[in-house]
């Protein structure tokens, strides 16, 4: 069998190297002349928490999405519980994105029309879930995230405190095996940063979420176990925050 390297694609099957839960190696993106990923790499085991650090521009998001199977790219291979992400057809890529992954973005996204139970019920909607089981499991998230007050409310009418922790309460609902997190904290001061973190890592360390976070700031990557960092869209393994040497 062919171990799996930067060149030769897997299999649309394998075995994830070393048992991770999500791998990828030589993944490059192009957008017309400009190179946003090359040669890029990554691991994440079941549980883990991963902070992907780099300046502006240096091609995180590019990264993110790709790992997330929100873009394809040009070159690499991603394999996911030992499927191939690039031998999926974009309905199958669509179906992984809703079943076992979570995203959670800079502006939370939410649906500003709909209340914080309906846009926290979203994903197991989509999922098939009845009403009434799916808005009670929301019920649920938003109470343990401190904004069950927010159900009846419109996701646009609430603080920006408030609707990034119904962001992360959508984002968990459907326990995700992954969580894709982009800036999560950007738009928030830093006690609501600081509040949101912490959250975020409680409830994914109940669940057994792994997370991938992009950040900017050193503070929301100490929350996480290792970091990896990109430069003009290479990426490099540091060691673990607060491990010695
Ligand atoms: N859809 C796109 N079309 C054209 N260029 C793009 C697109 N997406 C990203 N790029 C370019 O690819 C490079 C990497 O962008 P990316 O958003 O991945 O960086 P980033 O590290 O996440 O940046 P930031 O920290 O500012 O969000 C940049 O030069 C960016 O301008």
């Amino acid at each position: 069998m062919n171990a799996p390297g930067t060149d030769a694609p897997p299999p649309d099957t394998q075995e994830p190297p070393g048992g991770a839960l999500l791998a990828a190696r030589g993944l490059a993106k192009f957008f017309g002349p400009t190179t946003a990923m090359e040669n890029a790499a990554f691991d994440i085991d079941p549980g883990e928490m991963v902070a992907v650090m780099g300046a502006s521009g240096s091609g995180k998001t590019t990264l993110l999405h790709c790992l997330g199977g929100i873009l394809a790219p040009d070159r690499g291979w991603i394999l996911y519980q030992g499927r191939n992400l690039g031998a999926m057809s974009e309905s199958e890529r669509s179906g992984l994105r809703r079943s076992d992954f979570g995203f959670l973005f800079q502006t939370g996204g939410l649906v500003p029309e709909l209340s914080c139970l309906e846009n926290t019920a979203l994903p197991l909607r989509l999922n098939g879930t009845r009403r009434r089981t799916a808005e009670a499991l929301a019920r649920e998230r938003l109470e343990s995230l401190g904004v069950a007050d927010t159900a009846q409310h419109r996701a646009g009418e609430v603080s920006g405190g408030q609707a990034q922790r119904v962001s992360l309460a959508r984002a968990l609902v459907a326990e995700p095996a992954i969580l894709f997190a982009d800036e999560p904290t950007g738009e928030l001061d830093s006690l609501n940063e600081e509040k949101v973190m912490q959250l975020l890592t409680d409830a994914a360390r109940r669940s057994g979420t792994a997370v991938v976070v992009v950040t900017h700031e050193a503070r929301v990557a100490a929350y996480a176990d290792r970091e990896v960092t990109v430069r003009d869209g290479r990426t490099r393994d540091l060691a673990t925050p607060g491990a010695a040497g």
